[in-house]
């Protein structure tokens, strides 16, 4: 095998200098679930004081493998040594007494409660025969804080905290209850450029105290910035454990899918002069009447992909929301010059809007149903789901069955339930059945988030191609390589206000950062109340 040049996992990259035991070592992992095998013989072996990345296709294996060394689940053979030690994990509170901590992507905090609130949740201090020790809590969280440079404020509440902060919340909590191998689940996927950095930072500094991280990215640049090793999944199994500096982010990809890729194409201009959507004075008001949408007009014509960037939290999820009829709102909207403003969820669908929620759980999928059924849902009115009055089976099944094929979702079949795929193979899926039906608009929230590098490439390539027909697309993205590669307009949205128009071709990621953030560098993007007014200076930016 090709990849035997570079060295296969056991060797060099993930070996433990003579004397120190690796932090985690897999053996022969292998996990069925019923018609896949997730994990296949997986060998792994992550030194203490590393950051070993961890990367593969949508589907390789990743989370499963995770999952195991969380023990979320169990595998079928194999063993885990941590220290050097066999363990056998039947919970996750079993890791967490080994000193293994997860943090996850989707945050797990309650927004209305303080950080210190947040972090002893579940492991609570208490004084002798009384109730919770405050004071010993806030003590420790300030002590771990300082130690590794956390800057985290025990007092702050939660909802007041940018995502950067909040995501040192929960890698504080870990810390908290005592993990010395952290297990991070696409970190970056949710940052901007500079709260990337910080991350990295922090990682850096924990990894100097002795601390193990074990991270999954999609991102192969950042995985080749800051990750001291790295290991490739590929169909379950691991095929290489690198060093960085010894491959590019094109090799790894190769190693990922086991073959060349192909060189992506340029892009030419389609926007035509025909309004698809147009959205006016559009405000939606929060508790207390607050606007959390604030008076945002745009027009999007046929041909044209309109990219909205923003920290996440600035009135993206509503104005989403508010598009798609799933939120009161104030304003007019107009698809192909009808005014849409009262028409229901369901209408709006069938006047030819597609829609990619952000979040695929809640409003994206049925997760324990088969995969034909998640095709029928919110098309339960359309061709092919309908014959007359009744449910096509046999015609939802058939463009299941070429969504599945068109859009290389990865699954054993189209009766398996939605739950069973991997997060990318979900996504894939939800876009697929979006972009069916020739939708005239899409509105497209984090439409490749989870997803890996060909896959992102491939819905790049079936979003061109829709857009070159004549699509019109509202693109939501915390990916900024996206929304500048995708997008023919971009704005910039901040406290529920566009802030700044800005040239896609004349922009980097770091200079959309600056103005996503009010052009400032704060550590803790302010919540929207915590500022004064909008800065409109950000489009200087363009
Ligand atoms: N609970 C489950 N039941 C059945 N199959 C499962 C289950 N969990 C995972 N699988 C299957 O195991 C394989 C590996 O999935 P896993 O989630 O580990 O992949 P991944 O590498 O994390 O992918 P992604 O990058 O898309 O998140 C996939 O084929 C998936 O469909």
């Amino acid at each position: 095998m090709e990849e035997a040049a570079i060295s296969t996992s056991t060797s060099s990259a993930g070996t433990a200098e003579p004397g120190t035991e690796p932090a985690v070592q897999l053996e022969g992992i292998t996990k069925r679930f019923p018609g896949v095998v997730a994990n296949r013989d997986i060998r792994l072996s992550v030194r203490r004081g590393h950051v070993h990345a961890i990367v593969g296709e949508n589907g390789a294996g990743k989370s499963t493998l995770m999952k195991i060394l969380y023990g979320m689940q169990r595998p079928d053979e194999g063993e885990i040594r941590v220290n050097g030690a066999p363990v056998h994990f039947r919970t996750p509170a079993d890791a967490i007494a080994a000193g293994i901590g997860m943090v996850h992507q989707h945050f797990m905090l309650a927004d209305n409660l303080t950080v210190l609130e947040n972090i002893i949740l579940g492991s609570e201090p208490r004084r002798f025969g009384a109730g919770i020790d405050f004071a010993e809590a806030r003590r420790r969280i300030k002590e771990i804080s300082d130690a590794y440079g956390l800057g985290v404020t025990p007092d702050a509440l939660v909802e007041d905290l940018g995502v950067g902060a909040r995501q040192r919340v929960e890698i504080l909590k870990v810390l908290y209850r005592g993990a010395r191998i952290l297990i991070l689940d696409e970190p970056t996927a949710v940052l901007v450029p500079q709260e990337v950095d910080e991350l990295f930072d922090n990682l850096r500094g924990l990894v100097r105290e002795g601390l193990t991280i074990i991270f999954i990215s999609h991102k192969l640049d950042e995985v080749l910035s800051v990750a001291d090793a790295i290991t490739v999944i590929r169909r379950g199994t691991t095929v290489a454990s690198v060093l960085p500096k010894d491959v590019t982010a094109r090799r790894l990809a190769e190693l990922m899918v086991g073959s060349e890729l192909p060189s992506p194409e340029t892009r030419e201009s389609t926007v035509t002069s025909d309004v698809a959507l147009s959205v006016h004075g559009l405000t939606v008001r929060g508790d207390a009447g607050r606007p959390i949408v604030d008076g945002v007009s745009f027009d999007i014509h046929k041909g044209e992909v309109l990219g909205i960037a923003g920290v996440e939290g600035n009135g993206q999820a509503e104005l989403v929301e508010a598009i798609m009829g799933m939120r009161p709102a104030e304003g007019v909207i107009t698809l192909g010059g009808r005014d849409i403003s009262a028409w229901s969820t369901l209408r709006r669908r069938e006047g030819g809007i597609g829609y990619i929620p952000e979040d695929r759980h809640r409003h994206g999928l049925l997760l324990d149903a088969p995969l034909w059924e998640n095709r029928i849902l919110g098309h339960q009115t359309r061709k092919p789901n309908v014959k007359g009055p009744w449910i096509d089976r046999a015609g939802a099944r058939a463009d299941t069955q070429r969504i599945v094929e068109a859009y290389d979702v990865r699954t054993p079949g189209i009766d398996v339930i939605a739950a069973a795929l991997s997060g990318g193979n979900q996504q894939k899926l939800i876009v697929g059945r979006e972009m069916s039906g020739d939708p005239v608009v899409l509105i497209a929230s984090h439409p490749t988030r989870g997803v890996d590098v060909g896959a992102q490439a491939a819905i790049w390539d079936h979003l061109r191609s829709a857009r070159a027909a004549g699509l019109a697309v509202l693109l939501i993205s915390a990916d900024l390589d996206e929304l500048i590669g995708l997008s023919d307009s971009l704005k910039v949205i901040l406290r529920g206000r566009m802030v700044a128009d800005v040239d896609p071709a004349d922009v980097t990621p770091e200079r959309l950062g600056s103005a996503m953030t009010g052009a400032g560098g704060d550590r803790d993007t302010p919540a929207p109340e915590q500022l004064g007014p909008a800065v409109t200076g950000a489009g200087e930016e363009a």
